[in-house]
């Protein structure tokens, strides 16, 4: 069925209320670790949310019309990706936007990348073995060596005025324990969003490899490119080794986390048939459905969110430069989140998640999410339409305006005795 190119509307407000989303009634318990009772003086509806990595905007029609043609079949049974065609749409997408291919046999699914990583850690580690990532890091890179009760080890990245690079030297001093067993890479990297060049990869690759550790190599962000940039999969680079186990999902681009679907694509013919033996198969036939549509039919969406979204990076890189010109930011190659330094603005040993939550009504994500090596930065979820983005920068620029201003007065104020 040919698809004919139409424009989506990206500004267009969409209610989340009563639909179980993480992002509106999740954020007591993720965030601050409290219950439902956990009051603000804002209500829930007057939040900015620009947490939680899933966008504000609806999943493409092309995505949602392939859930329905499913949902008319009228039985939901028990299910597997068995259709050739899966698999064809994904090589498909793999041949155009990376230029590389893999073996049918490589690949498999899982329900969510989260849930892969906590089973792949388990697969490929001896219990006395260790987990290295970068940091900052997502935080779940950290709970895959902690649900497995594995040792993680973190090497911080460089950060030189919020360029972020891999300090090889240290990288490569904890690759040579020999107890490291693995390494969680993430590429694109998330909350830094670099694209990591093939130098990077390369040194990562065989510093890892000859050190005899596993890499997955977490690339659901991959889609999520800024105009004139490209992705480079670590596996590509590679192709005599079968200790890299590549994980990529629609989830993100598509705005389709809630379907717990994606690809896990595992060389290794020993590790498929442990993860063939012990993982659970069965998956929800609306998230394969979906997730072969979003391959076959997502790329005039992805076009123009790619387009949308670096709107939003400009607006943003534009607003911090006239209003919070000591905050340290850069465009990011990818993802759509923006990793902020604010610390010349942030209050003191205080709880930025709470203080913003509190004093302006926005939800944000800060360093202290992200294991370690992210003090006095916030992430900011720019995927949502612009009207929104607008209105959670000023308030977050009018609250720390304030209280810098309100410090400066009580600097300068006589001391009263
Ligand atoms: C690097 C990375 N890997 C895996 C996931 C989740 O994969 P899933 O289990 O959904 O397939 C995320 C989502 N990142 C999020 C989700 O909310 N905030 C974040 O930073 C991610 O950023």
């Amino acid at each position: 069925m040919t698809k004919i190119n139409t424009s989506y509307n990206f500004d267009e407000i969409i209610d989340r209320t009563g639909t179980n989303a993480m992002n509106t009634d999740g954020f007591r318990q993720y965030i601050f670790n409290a219950t439902s009772e956990m009051e603000f003086p804002f209500e829930d509806e007057e939040f900015i949310r620009m947490w939680i990595a899933d966008m504000e905007f609806a999943t493409p029609p092309e995505i949602l019309d392939a859930v329905r043609e499913r949902l008319d079949r009228r039985i939901m049974g028990y299910s597997q990706v068995f259709d050739p065609a899966y698999y064809e749409a994904v090589a498909s997408w793999m041949e155009r936007y990376y230029d590389w291919s893999f073996p049918k046999e490589h690949l498999e699914t899982s329900g969510g990348i989260i849930p892969a990583l906590y089973e792949l850690v388990e697969y490929i580690c001896k219990p006395d073995e260790k987990v290295l990532i970068l940091t900052p890091s997502y935080g779940f890179f950290k709970s895959a060596a902690d649900h497995n009760r594995l040792e993680l080890v973190c090497s911080d990245m460089l950060n030189e005025q919020g360029h972020y690079t891999i300090d090889f030297d240290d990288f490569e001093a904890k690759a040579r324990d020999e107890k490291v067993r693995v390494c969680i890479f993430c590429n694109p990297h998330n909350p830094s969003g670099r694209i990591w060049s093939a130098e990077e990869l390369k040194r990562v690759g065989e510093i890892c490899l000859n050190n005899e550790i596993w890499i997955i190599s977490d690339e659901i962000h991959c889609d999520l490119l800024r105009t004139g940039k490209t992705h480079t999969p670590l596996a590509k680079l590679f192709p005599d080794t079968d200790r890299i186990i590549t994980c990529m999902s629609p989830s993100k681009t598509f705005n389709m986390a809630g379907l717990m679907f994606s690809n896990v694509i595992i060389p290794n013919k020993a590790l498929r048939e442990i993860w063939q033996a012990r993982h659970y198969g069965f998956k929800n036939p609306l998230s394969i459905a979906a997730t072969q549509a979003a391959y076959e039919h997502g790329d005039e969406w992805l076009k123009q969110l790619k387009l949308y979204l670096d709107d939003n990076f400009a607006y943003v890189d534009d607003f911090l430069n006239t209003h919070l010109p000591l905050a340290v930011f850069h465009v990011p190659d990818a993802t759509y989140l923006a990793w902020i330094d604010i610390s010349p603005y942030a209050p003191k040993n205080v709880s930025l998640p709470l203080f913003f939550a509190e004093q302006a009504g926005v939800l944000l994500e800060d360093g202290g999410m992200f294991v370690a090596n992210g003090e006095g930065c916030i992430r900011l979820n720019l995927a949502c339409p612009r009207s929104v983005l607008k209105e959670g920068l000023s308030r977050i620029s009018r609250v720390l305006v304030d209280q810098k201003m309100e410090q400066k007065q009580a600097k300068e104020l006589p001391v009263h005795v």
